[in-house]
């Protein structure tokens, strides 16, 4: 099939590669020439593991090319996806201003049919809204079909190659077919392609962001009461994963949900209900717990410091907002080194992917250094932020060597407690016992 994508982000990049793989042509347009023309010149402008290959595979065999011309890359597509942003807005509500702004732009170049494909996270009726943007600007038959997208950062061509479902919004049959064959190969193992209404589909994204918020902040709130009353939340983790119904994923707590999805969403589906008259208290209660969260390590560090962090100096481990990203939105570790600076503390960064995004945004507010050791140099002590797996074996020698104190604030729980007390470490986590 001859496919576009517009928006060539963490996920339109990552649809327009995986569509390639299976076969059909794809053209990827973006706005921002610089990256169009990287990656006309072979580079993936985002770290996203296991992508550069199935890239470099698809421009070389002529499947996957980018423009910044949007009439030439719709001009012969059948199937045209929206991958763009969808920001929260001043109030809360996702700004829909990017897919019905580029809606309008396609629907004055549209000369036969196609089928609009919205990737992006919108809220319910965004389909009726894009379908009324068509009809306002061309008299040419056009189906808006809402396509939720489920990749997490970091596993993203693993999750589009073969996703737990594929949730398809649309009351056009003939939409419906051509989304089935464009998403067969994707399916082959017998996971389902879901196809419903388009309002139910817009809303299941929604929901299931919301959901696994939730769950993770369930998990947050346990921890905290497991360092209060004396359990660990590893074992708590465990006993509660294991029954079916509650499952094991998501269950890790740690300094809040960041990244650029949860923390929109959460919002925007609140924001909606809201505009519904309906209040949806358990999202509000998310959002507020998910906010304390954030400051944990930092109120750990107060304790310890007896409330003057001034003049200390601190090496931090992870600052993406998860591993295997350089994705930095609303990463905690961004939160967590606002406040130290504020409390008149230095930091020294490390991170595998990200140092270079953090350098942009935050500039010489912090040190970075290209090694996760020589961050510790002169350090009062280490903070953990992210769980790479180069920090989770780390060579304790090496540490002991540099670090002034043996001190570890862990905001993942990446080391086992009897290891800690074996190496004679203050060590601090979540939810678990404090070894000092
Ligand atoms: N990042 C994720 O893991 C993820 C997963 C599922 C769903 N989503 C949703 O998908 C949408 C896109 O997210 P993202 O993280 O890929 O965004 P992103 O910010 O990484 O990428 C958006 C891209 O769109 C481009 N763009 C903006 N306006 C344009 C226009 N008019 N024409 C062409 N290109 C334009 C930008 O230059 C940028 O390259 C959002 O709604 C998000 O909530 C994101
Ligand atoms: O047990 C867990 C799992 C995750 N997190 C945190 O939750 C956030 C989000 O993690 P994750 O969901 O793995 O990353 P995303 O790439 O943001 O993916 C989420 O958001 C995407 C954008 O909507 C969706 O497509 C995915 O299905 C959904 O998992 C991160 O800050 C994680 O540290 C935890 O604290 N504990």
């Amino acid at each position: 099939m001859k496919i576009a994508v517009i928006g060539t982000g963490y996920v339109g990049l990552v649809t327009g590669t995986c569509l390639a793989e299976t076969g059909n042509k794809v053209i990827c347009v973006d706005i921002d020439a610089a990256k169009v023309q990287k990656m006309q010149a072979g580079q993936v402008p985002i770290y996203e593991p296991g992508l550069d290959v199935l890239f470099h595979r698809n421009i070389a065999q002529g499947r996957l090319t980018f423009t910044t011309d949007l009439a030439h890359g719709i001009k012969d597509a059948q199937i045209i996806f929206m991958a763009l942003p969808t920001p929260p807005g001043g109030d809360g509500a996702a700004d829909l201003s990017y897919i019905l702004g580029a809606a309008k732009d396609i629907s004055k170049l549209v000369t036969e049919y196609k089928v609009i494909v919205n990737k992006s996270t919108v809220p319910v009726g965004t389909a009726d809204k894009v379908q009324a943007v068509f009809q306002a600007h061309t008299d040419v038959e056009i189906d808006v079909v809402s396509n939720p997208e489920f990749l997490r950062e970091g596993v993203a061509v693993e999750d589009f190659m073969k996703p737990d479902r594929v949730v398809i919004g649309t009351r056009s049959e003939k939409a419906q077919k051509l989304m089935a064959e464009l998403y067969g190969p994707y399916v082959r193992q017998g996971n389902p392609i879901l196809f419903m209404d388009e309002r139910s589909s817009e809303l299941t994204k929604y929901a299931a962001n919301s959901f696994l918020a939730t769950k993770i902040t369930f998990m947050n709130e346990i921890a905290n009461l497991c360092e209060i009353v004396g359990a660990d939340v590893d074992a708590v983790r465990k006993g509660i994963g294991s029954d079916a119904r509650i499952g094991k994923r998501f269950l890790f707590p740690g300094i809040g949900y960041g990244g650029s999805c949860f923390p929109k969403d959460v919002q925007a589906l609140a924001k909606s209900a809201d505009e519904n008259e309906y209040d949806f208290q358990i999202l509000k209660a998310v959002m507020e717990v998910n906010e304390k969260q954030k400051t944990v390590l930092v109120e750990k560090l107060l304790k310890y410091y007896k409330g003057d962090l001034k003049g200390k100096h601190f090496a931090l481990w992870g600052l993406a907002f998860k591993p295997e990203t350089d994705d930095i939105r609303e990463a905690p570790a961004l939160y967590i080194i606002d406040e130290l600076v504020k409390q008149g503390a230095t930091v020294t960064a490390f991170d595998p992917e990200a140092m270079a995004n953090v350098k942009g945004l935050l500039g010489n507010k912090i040190h970075y250094v290209e090694d996760q050791y020589e961050a510790l140099t002169n350090a009062d002590a280490l903070l953990i932020a992210t769980e790479w797996s180069v920090f989770r074996n780390p060579d304790f020698e090496k540490m002991e060597q540099v670090l002034t104190n043996k001190v570890i604030f862990d905001g993942r729980n990446l080391y086992d407690l009897e290891k800690m007390i074996d190496l004679g470490y203050y060590y601090n986590s979540v939810g678990r016992k404090l070894i000092d």
